[in-house]
């Protein structure tokens, strides 16, 4: 066995179990106790005789795998040949043998054959630089080499940044495709009614008029430095507006020419640690504008109903300069002729006694293969979402490419990859209604390789479907493979409900003692390991190919008489949404774009808590931007009010400047804006060692840079409290534990962040963990 063979087949969790973070003594390599080694100093000590001391020829073994032919090329081509007197070699205390000193072996013997800056090319020395996070991949990924890509997650990522160097070309061709997915005649065959229940090919995350820009705050920064230069585009903008100087050091830092001191800002910095935004502009000066703290205390002032003349005398200085910013944005603002007069609704009582539908988000996980997208594809089938003659043209496509027996699949999975490879790439969404809830599915790839888009699926959802493949030997795959994986992923991000699908029975013949099997097995490890409640999880046995006990009872499955996947569905009550209805409001803002010339500013997202209607006061935070509610429409149809929990589009007045408000922004109420909080505490699932680290915290569409200040304690998943034995102050929490930690935000002014915000903590390009904040300060 090589040792690259070696080293993939080593069980991590066996591994890590005695890990302390610790250097150990039996860490020490020992080449006399490897069996390996000694198997192949021998042969190479009968290819090279006598001539070379066993450390040396250990070090090339080593160094070339064991690869006795090329460690003889080696020894002989490089190292002079030393006849050493055999008493020479002496056994060291690590047992490697002590190599006597010899003058020609010295650095200065080494080269004085060499010409001076000359030296041969195999005599120098390659220098690696050490990762500085532990990198791998995730949940049993090694955490000492980079993981490795598989093939397809190469072509997309190469596909990815093809796309990304022609970006105006892709982002006009997907803008048309969506306008042609959402406003075209062709719904792919679904009738008229159908067409605005389907979503189809939505991808996640969406934006429409939003202009695309580089996804980190750091390649944001290095735009903005790149970029700094004053254009007449730059001076087109806010003429208005105040300047504030950068010192001397910041501008040698930024690269800022004395003459953009004098350039009107276009956006405010605060804005440039999220992820996307609907424009960036040609030149973002981020010493332009009021300061966040200014704009927070402006909201929170005037959300108290203080004037601002008053806010002036009390808060000094920084006070002035928000009234002048305010003043300059109503100069340069175009007002609404007349704001639309409040009804003063009481909106959770006509959200109780309405018809209205609920709004549910599911998550839909499970292992590659165990028939995710099929299952969905026959939900929105049954439910005539799609139609007979839509299948009938996936099955003649799916069949010319040899892969009929993903037709069904074709529903969900739109991309050509993914068509191609027969595996869902991205998050897929799509809606349907039934009499009493809409739903939103949101399709999560199962190959370990999309994992983050996996996460990113589960962040938004209000419980989750878990498709176990039944078949022979592929459950048993499923269990060591994601199966687990993304039932305690989505666990550690907030999900308490869990429906199982037991997939392809049919392929089992139906066999209850298999189904009995994997509930035993299934409902064990969830209530432990994954910390579910039991009463908060169903299973059914199903077949998503056929349709059995997807829509309706299967005559297959006679011994079977419970609730099918859509009964399930229905009884899957949001949890937290009751909850979240008394609370203010707070809508994530995940799209910005302008709707009509009636309202050319509208915003979209998830409302998470609380309610709005028209004419209520709003803030978009960090933005601090005040005006009103125009309009509503909540799952696309116009409404008077929302709730939590109800995808909704809110018309803005024009108070507030679309350049100022991007995804990722939160809306507030006036009266109770959300905080901006610099230090909190989380519960998260480590997929990497977790010690005091840098690393990005991505809540939603926001992405800012972070520090693990303080590892508090490890949790036991099951009870969620302080585990015993090294529980408390733990100096390194290792992957696949739970923990609680101190974050503390490296952003000036802090993030909108509450408790109960969904987290995921990423460094060195890798997720590292995910959870739930618990305590912002
Ligand atoms: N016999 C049988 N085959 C099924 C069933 N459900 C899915 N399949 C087959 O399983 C294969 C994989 O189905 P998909 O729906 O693509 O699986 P998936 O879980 O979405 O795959 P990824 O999203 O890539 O993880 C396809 O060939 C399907 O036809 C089922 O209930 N019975």
């Amino acid at each position: 066995m090589s040792r690259h063979r070696f080293v993939k087949t080593l069980d991590l969790d066996d591994e890590l179990e005695d890990f302390d973070g610790q250097q150990d003594s039996t860490d020490i390599y020992d080449p006399n106790q490897d069996p390996q080694m000694r198997k192949a100093l021998a042969e190479a000590r009968a290819f090279l005789g006598d001539d070379f001391a066993n450390m040396d020829i250990q070090d090339s073994l080593w160094y070339y795998y064991y690869d006795v032919e090329k460690t003889g090329n080696e020894r002989k081509r490089v190292t002079p040949k030393v006849h050493l007197p055999k008493h020479h070699l002496k056994l060291g205390s690590s047992g490697y043998y002590a190599i006597p000193c010899i003058p020609s072996l010295t650095a200065k013997g080494f080269f004085m054959d060499c010409p001076w800056l000359n030296v041969p090319m195999e005599r120098r020395a390659e220098i690696l630089v050490e990762p500085l996070y532990p990198r791998g991949g995730l949940l049993g990924g090694s955490s000492r080499e980079p993981p490795k890509k598989s093939k397809l997650a190469a072509l997309v990522a190469a596909r990815k940044q093809k796309t990304q160097e022609a970006p105006s070309q892709s982002e006009n061709s997907a803008l048309t495709l969506l306008d042609t997915l959402t406003n075209s005649d062709d719904c792919g065959g679904a009738t008229t009614n159908d067409k605005d229940k389907i979503l189809r090919g939505r991808r996640y995350p969406l934006q429409r008029n939003e202009e695309r820009t580089k996804s980190t705050y750091e390649s944001q920064v290095q735009d903005n430095v790149s970029s700094s230069k004053p254009t007449e585009e730059v001076q087109e903008l806010e003429p208005n507006a105040p300047v504030s100087s950068p010192s001397g050091f910041a501008s040698t830092m930024l690269g800022l020419s004395s003459t953009l001191q004098h350039t009107p800002p276009n956006i405010s910095s605060y804005n440039l640690f999220y992820t996307t935004g609907s424009d960036m502009g040609a030149n973002s000066d981020p010493f332009s504008g009021a300061s966040p703290d200014d704009i927070i205390a402006k909201a929170q002032g005037a959300a108290k109903g203080m004037k601002s003349k008053t806010q002036a005398k009390t808060n000094g200085q920084a006070s002035k300069e928000v009234n002048t910013v305010s003043e300059d944005l109503s100069k340069t603002a175009i007002t609404d002729s007349k704001p639309p007069r409040s009804k003063n609704l009481d909106v959770l009582q006509e959200y109780r006694k309405s018809a209205a539908k609920r709004s549910s988000n599911f998550v839909v996980i499970g292992h590659v293969d165990a028939g995710k997208s099929t299952l969905m594809g026959r939900l929105l089938y049954d439910l005539k979402v799609v139609d007979q003659r839509t299948i009938e043209k996936y099955q003649r496509e799916a069949a010319k490419i040899g892969k009929s027996s993903f037709a069904m699949a074709w529903v969900l999975d739109q991309g050509s990859e993914e068509r191609e490879h027969g595996i869902t790439i991205d998050i897929a969404m799509n809606k349907f209604e039934t009499d009493k809830t809409v739903f939103m599915i949101l399709d999560a790839p199962g190959h370990k390789d999309f994992v983050p888009n996996m996460i990113a699926g589960a962040a938004q959802a209000d419980f989750a479907i878990l498709v176990i493949d039944a078949s022979t030997g592929s459950y048993e795959s499923g269990l060591k493979g994601q199966t687990k994986e993304h039932a305690i992923l989505v666990r550690s991000m907030g999900v308490q409900r869990l429906i199982v699908a037991v997939n392809k029975l049919d392929m089992v013949d139906w066999s209850q003692s298999r189904y009995d099997e994997i509930t035993q097995q299934m409902e064990a490890f969830l209530t432990s390991a994954a910390g579910f409640q039991k009463s908060n999880i169903s299973f059914v046995p199903c077949s998503g190919l056929k349709g059995d006990n997807i829509t309706k009872p299967s005559t297959d499955c006679k011994w079977y008489t419970g609730p099918t996947l859509l009964n399930l569905l229905e009884a899957a009550e949001p949890t937290s949404q009751e909850r979240a209805l008394n609370g203010p409001l707070r809508l994530p803002v995940s799209q910005v774009f302008s709707s009509s010339t009636q309202f050319p500013l509208s915003v979209a997202g998830r409302i998470t808590s609380g309610s709005i209607q028209v004419a209520d006061p709003v803030i978009t935070i960090p933005g601090g931007q005040q005006g009103y509610v125009k309009g509503i429409a909540v799952d696309d149809e116009p409404s008077d009010w929302a709730v939590a929990g109800q995808n909704t589009t809110i018309h803005l007045s024009a108070d507030i400047d679309a350049k100022l408000i991007k995804g990722g922004d939160v809306l507030c109420s006036a009266s109770m804006p959300i905080s901006l909080r610099q230090v909190f505490i989380m519960k998260l699932l480590a997929f990497e060692h977790i010690m005091p680290m840098f690393c990005s915290i991505v809540v939603g569409r926001l992405d800012a840079s972070a520090r693990i200040t303080r590892l508090l304690s490890i949790l036991d998943k099951s009870t969620g409290k302080v585990a015993s034995g090294r529980g408390k102050k733990p100096r390194v929490v290792k992957p696949n534990e739970a923990a609680r930690v101190e974050i503390t935000v490296d952003v000036e002014g802090g993030v909108p962040i509450e408790q109960g915000a969904r987290i995921v903590l990423r460094a060195d390009g890798e997720t590292i963990a995910t959870g739930v904040v618990e305590d912002a300060k």
